[in-house]
C-alpha cells in the first residue's frame, strides 16, 4: 500500500516550549488514525504539520508525495481537508454556510467571487446532503450550534474531494445524540471506496469510530505509542499518556475508559 504521509523526527520548538519532540509516524493509503492525549499535548499542533500549515524546526515530513518546505504549500493545501478550530476562527460570521463549504473548492474562506461552477453547487449540495445539513444553506455560520458547525467544516473539508482527511476534534462540544450521528457519519466515510485517509484527533477513546484502525498516542508533544488500534489502545498504554491508572472496555468496536477502581476508593 502506499504511503499517505510520513514524519521523520519531528520537532516544533517555539521560544521556552516544545511542542513536538521527535515525532516519527508513517500513515498509509489504506488506515484510519485517531490521534489521543491529553491538553497540551501536541496534537493540533502534529495536525498542522501533516496539514501542511506548520513545518517542522527540525526533521523532515513528506505529505502526499511531497516534502514541506521543498513544494508548493498552497497546491498541497488543495489536496487536504482540515476541519479545525483554527479554520472555523477564519470563517467570517456572517458567511452563508452553502457559502463556507463552496468557497473551500478555492482554498480560501470568505466569498471571493458572485458565482460558483455550475459542478461545485451540486456536489457542495450533495456533501450537505450526506451529512444531514442541508436545511442550513442559508442559515450564517455564526449562527449555528457547535455540532451544526462541526457538521459544515467536515462538508467544507470534503468538498475539494481530498486525499487525506484531517479532522481535530470532531466530537468536541457535541451533545450525545449529535456525537453518534457524527460517528456514524465517519464510519460511513471511512468505509466509503475511494474515501480520503482518515486522521482525526480526540480526547476520548469513546468518540472513536469503530471502521478505525490505527491509534497514536501523545504525551508532552513525544509519541508513547502508535500502530494498529487493537495492539495499542490498552489500558496501560492509555494510563501512561494520560497519566493515570485506567480501565478501558472495548465492546462492539466502540471504547470507553474509566479511572481505575483503586483511584476511587483512594480518593475517599
Ligand atoms: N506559539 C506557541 N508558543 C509557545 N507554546 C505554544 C505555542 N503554540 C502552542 N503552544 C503550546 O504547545 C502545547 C501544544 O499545543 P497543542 O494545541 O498542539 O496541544 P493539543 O494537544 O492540541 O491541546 P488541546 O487538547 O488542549 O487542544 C500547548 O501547551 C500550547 O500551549
Amino acid at each position: 500500500m502506499a504511503t499517505a504521509f510520513q514524519l521523520d523526527s519531528v520537532s516544533v520548538v517555539r521560544p521556552g516550549k516544545r511542542l513536538l519532540d521527535d515525532v516519527s509516524w508513517t500513515v498509509h493509503d489504506d488506515e484510519r488514525w485517531v490521534v489521543l492525549g491529553p491538553n497540551g499535548a501536541g496534537k493540533s499542533t502534529l495536525l498542522q504539520v501533516v496539514g501542511a500549515h506548520l513545518h517542522p524546526t527540525t526533521g523532515s515530513a513528506q505529505i502526499l508525495g511531497e516534502r514541506l518546505g521543498a513544494t508548493d504549500v498552497f497546491d498541497l493545501r488543495t489536496r487536504i481537508g482540515h476541519s479545525a478550530t483554527v479554520v472555523a476562527d477564519r470563517i467570517p460570521p456572517a458567511e452563508r454556510v452553502e457559502d463556507v463549504v463552496l468557497s473551500a473548492a478555492h482554498a480560501v474562506t470568505g466569498r471571493w467571487r458572485e458565482t460558483y461552477d455550475e459542478d461545485d453547487v451540486q456536489r457542495a449540495r450533495q456533501i450537505m446532503g450526506e451529512l444531514g445539513i442541508t436545511g442550513l444553506a442559508d442559515r450564517t455560520f455564526g449562527t449555528l450550534s457547535e455540532g451544526e458547525r462541526k457538521r459544515s467544516l467536515i462538508a467544507r473539508a470534503l468538498m475539494t474531494d481530498p486525499e487525506l482527511l484531517l479532522l481535530d476534534e470532531p466530537g468536541a462540544g457535541l451533545d450525545l445524540g449529535a456525537r453518534e450521528d457524527l460517528l456514524a457519519s465517519l464510519d460511513v466515510l471511512s468505509s466509503t471506496p475511494g474515501a480520503p485517509v482518515l486522521v482525526m484527533v480526540s480526547h476520548h477513546v469513546e468518540e472513536i469510530p469503530p471502521g478505525f484502525t490505527h491509534v497514536l498516542l501523545l504525551r508532552d508533544g513525544g509519541v508513547v505509542a502508535r500502530g494498529p488500534i487493537a495492539e495499542v489502545l490498552t489500558a496501560e498504554n492509555l494510563g501512561t499518556t494520560f497519566g493515570m491508572r485506567l480501565e478501558l472496555d472495548h465492546v462492539d468496536g466502540r471504547y470507553a475508559a474509566r479511572r481505575a477502581q483503586y483511584g476511587r476508593r483512594a480518593l475517599r
